[in-house]
């Protein structure tokens, strides 16, 4: 099966919504779908080049899965679900990161009724106050209050991730589900720019093996090749609603 996601050459159809910033209902009511190398010492510096040629394709990329239809979003994320449930390594996993979809993101909320039946705990990012750009990882419970975030994501509210009795250490996650803006088939991804994934997860860099990271998306957010940058933490395993990748070392 496809998923349609032609790019209409300057032609966007959808206006980038904000959602509305009241009157959100916590996900467990809403569930739809329920039916590289681098030494610590090295620099960080990015290329301005690459940085722009990064952030046109971003923006490129966001727009064509933000023009998926309700229907291609759906059987998308029925999809990646079925995958995913294949997976050895989620089907043993006690505790998973995912997401709440954004934007056009593959949705990837079919798997939590699916994963609590298992007795896997599920936790969601969290962007962290005070520091910057990294993120926690707050577990999802019948009582987590949601609140937007800067960036009109939903998450867990700030007084509940203060807890730290609902939060989990990056390190001790099994799964972690993370949304791509883009990906080759070398394992190479564009997220949404901010490195929250890279800083938050960059131990892995050097030694864990944990937690399996798998970089998640619609098929049609495949290109050919990404460059891979020195702060990029390598994925496990990627998967679309059309297959699962796994990156070789
Ligand atoms: N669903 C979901 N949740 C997530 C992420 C994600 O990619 N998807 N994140 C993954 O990291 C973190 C949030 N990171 C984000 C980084 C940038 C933008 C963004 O929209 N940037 C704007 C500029 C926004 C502004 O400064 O106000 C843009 O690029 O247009 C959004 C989320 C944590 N939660
Ligand atoms: N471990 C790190 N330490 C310091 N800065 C980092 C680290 N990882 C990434 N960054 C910075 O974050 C910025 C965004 O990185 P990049 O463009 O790769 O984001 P991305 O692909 O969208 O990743 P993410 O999904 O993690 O947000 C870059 O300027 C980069 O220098």
């Amino acid at each position: 099966m496809s998923v349609r996601c032609a790019l209409p050459a300057g032609h966007s159809r959808l206006r980038r919504r904000r959602p509305r910033a009241t009157r959100y209902t916590p996900p467990l009511q809403r569930f739809p779908l329920s039916t590289t190398n681098a030494t610590a010492a090295e620099p960080l510096q990015p290329d301005p080049h690459a940085v722009d040629a990064r952030q046109q394709l971003r923006r490129q990329l966001r727009r064509r899965r933000r023009e998926l239809d309700v229907r291609a979003q759906r059987r998308a994320a029925l999809m990646l679900a079925r995958r995913l449930m294949r997976l050895a390594e989620l089907r043993r996993a006690r505790r998973v990161a995912l997401y709440l979809p954004e934007g056009g993101e593959i949705d990837p909320r079919p798997l939590i009724d699916w994963l609590h039946q298992r007795g896997a705990e599920i936790y969601l990012p969290v962007l962290r106050p005070l520091v910057e750009n990294r993120l926690w990882f707050v577990r999802l419970m019948a009582d987590t209050q949601m609140t937007l975030n800067r960036f009109q994501i939903a998450e867990p509210s700030l007084r509940q991730s203060a807890a730290r009795h609902r939060r989990v250490r990056p390190e001790m996650l099994d799964v972690v589900l993370m949304p791509l803006v883009g990906f080759d088939r070398q394992g190479h991804r564009l997220g949404m720019g901010g490195g929250f994934y890279d800083r938050t997860f960059a131990f892995k860099r050097y030694r864990s093996t944990r937690p399996v990271l798998i970089g998640v998306a619609h098929a049609c957010q495949q290109v050919s090749a990404l460059p891979a940058q020195p702060w990029d933490v390598g994925l496990d395993l990627i998967a679309s609603d059309r297959e699962v990748l796994r990156v070789d070392d």
